[in-house]
């Protein structure tokens, strides 16, 4: 059996945003701050009338519309036209985790004997209702002999207690989130873009010093350019 992983993919962010430049002159912290610091230049945002549905978020969300009804039923609406009502899987959530631990529960099911033929539809989002964040989703359709296979057994999971989310006013409807705290324990993941960046430099540094290859400098060229960091 070929690999599953992901043919069609669609990403959408809201059409209103900050101009990244423009607020850190506003805050008086400077344009690089976000442009530079956290390598983005727009910072998309809800309005007052949209939300996780209209983003047509599903499967994997940190979002619960009403903080009750499922993202999933709003997504059936979708497959009323075809006479479809056959699609199995609920809302996953979770925090920043819950959109790639749906993309993993659509891949095993695609190679289990739960499979009944078709595909799964991942639709993770997320319009970051806390006090900081943005707005972003995601849509994948995954199936067998995709052109981007996911490799079984390659990735490794680390989960651990942490306390980064929490919400300790009943009177408030959003969460506390200590963002320093969050980028540090959630090592690899995409608040903003630099993290990504930073994420994956750390990655392919960890995979050179691993390297146990003599010529391992010509296969990871700017490899010894950041050796000084793993000797520090
Ligand atoms: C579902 C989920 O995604 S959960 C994620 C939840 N977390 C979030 O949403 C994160 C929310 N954001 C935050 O909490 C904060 O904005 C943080 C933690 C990302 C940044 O903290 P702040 O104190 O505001 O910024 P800080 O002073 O650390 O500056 C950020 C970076 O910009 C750099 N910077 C600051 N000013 C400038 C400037 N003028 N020019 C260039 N770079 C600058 C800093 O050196 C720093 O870089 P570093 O991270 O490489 O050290």
């Amino acid at each position: 059996m070929a690999g599953s992983g992901s043919s069609p993919m669609g990403i959408s962010f809201p059409s209103q945003y900050v101009d990244q430049a423009k607020m850190g002159k506003d805050e008086s912290v400077g344009a690089g701050k976000y442009t530079i610091g956290l390598g983005q230049a727009r910072m998309g945002f809800c309005m007052d009338r949209e939300d996780i549905s209209s983003l047509h978020d599903c499967v994997g969300t940190e979002t619960i519309m009403d903080k009750s009804k499922s993202g999933k039923t709003n997504l059936m609406q979708l497959f009323e036209e075809s006479g479809n009502t056959d699609l199995k899987g609920i809302d996953t959530t979770n925090a920043c985790y819950r959109g790639t631990a749906a993309v993993f529960n659509a891949v095993n099911w695609t190679e289990s004997s739960s499979r009944d033929g078709g595909c799964a539809l991942v639709v993770a989002g997320d319009i970051a209702a806390y006090a900081t964040g943005a707005v972003r989703n995601i849509a994948l359709i995954i199936g067998l002999n995709a052109p981007l296979t996911f490799e079984g057994g390659l990735h490794g999971t680390q989960m651990q207690y942490a306390y980064d989310f929490h919400k300790p006013d009943p009177l408030s409807e959003c969460p506390i989130v200590d963002g320093k705290l969050s980028i540090h324990v959630m090592i690899f993941h995409s608040p903003y873009c630099k993290l990504v960046q930073k994420s994956l430099a750390q990655m392919m540094l960890n995979d050179f010093l691993n390297d146990q290859n003599t010529d391992k400098n010509s296969i990871y060229r700017g490899g010894p350019r950041w050796q000084h960091r793993a000797d520090a």
